[in-house]
Order: structure tokens, then C-alpha cells, then sequence
């Protein structure tokens, strides 16, 4: 008799430019590695270079980004596998409907990075928030651009005020299933 498939589950971190989601997700990655447990990432920025890179930021194209981000997630979730998503995914129902996609085949864990825009901006690891003051980019998200905090998510970590170590280990907690007693 074939070996049971291990159930799959999708980590999607959620939450402005500069909130920490690469962070994060490097740091939950390389905790899950080291478990031995292989991992595929879907970062906006690479997913932006290799999936998506026809799109725009707007609504229309963030949301397509969005769907094909958790179609994706889907397909290794159905195999048993372990994603990890970090995307700013500024809109609930485009979250939700990767929240569908994964939860056909597996477990779906939304963790919103809710780092205020101010400490984001204040980081402003690429500089964006400086171009995007300066009117350099148009529709920023949290500048001049919209994000939805989400109304369920499984998980809510500002990384302001969360160290690195306490982040990766409460979505380490979250990611295994509830224990049947
Ligand atoms: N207009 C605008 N708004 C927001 N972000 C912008 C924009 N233009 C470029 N960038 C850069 O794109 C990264 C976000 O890509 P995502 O694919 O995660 O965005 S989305 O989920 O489709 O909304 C984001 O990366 P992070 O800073 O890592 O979040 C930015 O570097
Ligand atoms: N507790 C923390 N958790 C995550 N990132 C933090 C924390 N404290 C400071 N940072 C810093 O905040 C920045 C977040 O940037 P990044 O991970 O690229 O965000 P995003 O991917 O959401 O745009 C990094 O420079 C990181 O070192």
C-alpha cells in the first residue's frame, strides 16, 4: 500500500513594502531546511522576475499576480509540499481566493506582517517610499496605493515590536495541524 501523502501547507506572509515578509520567510525557511523539510518560495519580487514579470501594480494585475501565486501553491500543496508566499498582496478577496486554490489540497496559513507604515517607511530598504513621496512612483501601496488589512488571518506579527526568533516561531507553531485529542 502506498505511503500516505504528508499534508501540504502554504505559508503566505502578507503586509506592506518593508513589513518584513523576506525576511521572515528566509528566516521560517531556513528553520524548515534544517528539519530537512524541503521548501518552495514564492517571493513577489522573484515571482515578479519569472511568473509575472508582464504585470503592473494595478489592481487588476496585482490580483492576477496574486491568483497565480496561490494556483501555484495549490500544486505543491496537492503533492504534500511546503510553500512559503511573501507578497504585499494588498487586496482580501485576491488573499481569499488563493486561500480557495490552496485549501482544496491542504492547509492555508495567513500571516499579516501589520508593521506600521510609518516604521515601513522609515526602513525603506529599497528607497521606494522616498521615490514614491516624490512622486517618482505612481500607486505605491500605503503611500498612494490601498491595502486591505485582512479580516481572518491565522496569524498577526508586527515586526516592529516581534523579534526575528519570536516570528519564525509562532508560524512554526501555526503551520502544524490542531492535535486531535
Ligand atoms: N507601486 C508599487 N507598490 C508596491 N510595491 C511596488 C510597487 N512598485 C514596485 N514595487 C516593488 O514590488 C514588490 C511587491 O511585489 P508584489 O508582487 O509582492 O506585489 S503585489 O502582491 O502584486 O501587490 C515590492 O517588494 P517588497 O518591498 O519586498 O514588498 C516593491 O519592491
Ligand atoms: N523583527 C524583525 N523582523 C523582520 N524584519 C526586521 C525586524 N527588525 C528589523 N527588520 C528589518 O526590516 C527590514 C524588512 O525588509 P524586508 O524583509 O525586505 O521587507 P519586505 O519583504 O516586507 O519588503 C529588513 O531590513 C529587516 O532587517
Amino acid at each position: 500500500m502506498p505511503a500516505p501523502q504528508a499534508s501540504g501547507v502554504t505559508v503566505f506572509l502578507t503586509g506592506l513594502s518593508g513589513a518584513g515578509k523576506s525576511t521572515v520567510a528566509d528566516a521560517l525557511v531556513a528553520r524548515l531546511e534544517a528539519e530537512g523539510r524541503p521548501v518552495t518560495v514564492l517571493d513577489g519580487d522573484v515571482v515578479r522576475t519569472h511568473l509575472s514579470s508582464e504585470l503592473t501594480f494595478s489592481r487588476e494585475h496585482r490580483d492576477l499576480n496574486i491568483r497565480r501565486i496561490g494556483w501555484v501553491a495549490g500544486e505543491v500543496v496537492r503533492h504534500g509540499g511546503t510553500v512559503v508566499v511573501a507578497a504585499i498582496a494588498p487586496y482580501e478577496a485576491a488573499r481569499e481566493e488563493a486561500r480557495a486554490l490552496v485549501e482544496k489540497h491542504g492547509r492555508f496559513v495567513l500571516v499579516h506582517l501589520s508593521t506600521p507604515l510609518e516604521v515601513c517607511e522609515q526602513r525603506d530598504v529599497k528607497g521606494l517610499y522616498a521615490r514614491a513621496r516624490a512622486g517618482e512612483i505612481a500607486g505605491f501601496t500605503g503611500v498612494s496605493d490601498p491595502y486591505e488589512p485582512p479580516s481572518r488571518a491565522e496569524l498577526t506579527l508586527d515586526t516592529s515590536v516581534t523579534p526575528l526568533e519570536e516570528s519564525v516561531a509562532r508560524i512554526r507553531d501555526a503551520m502544524d495541524p490542531p492535535s486531535v485529542l
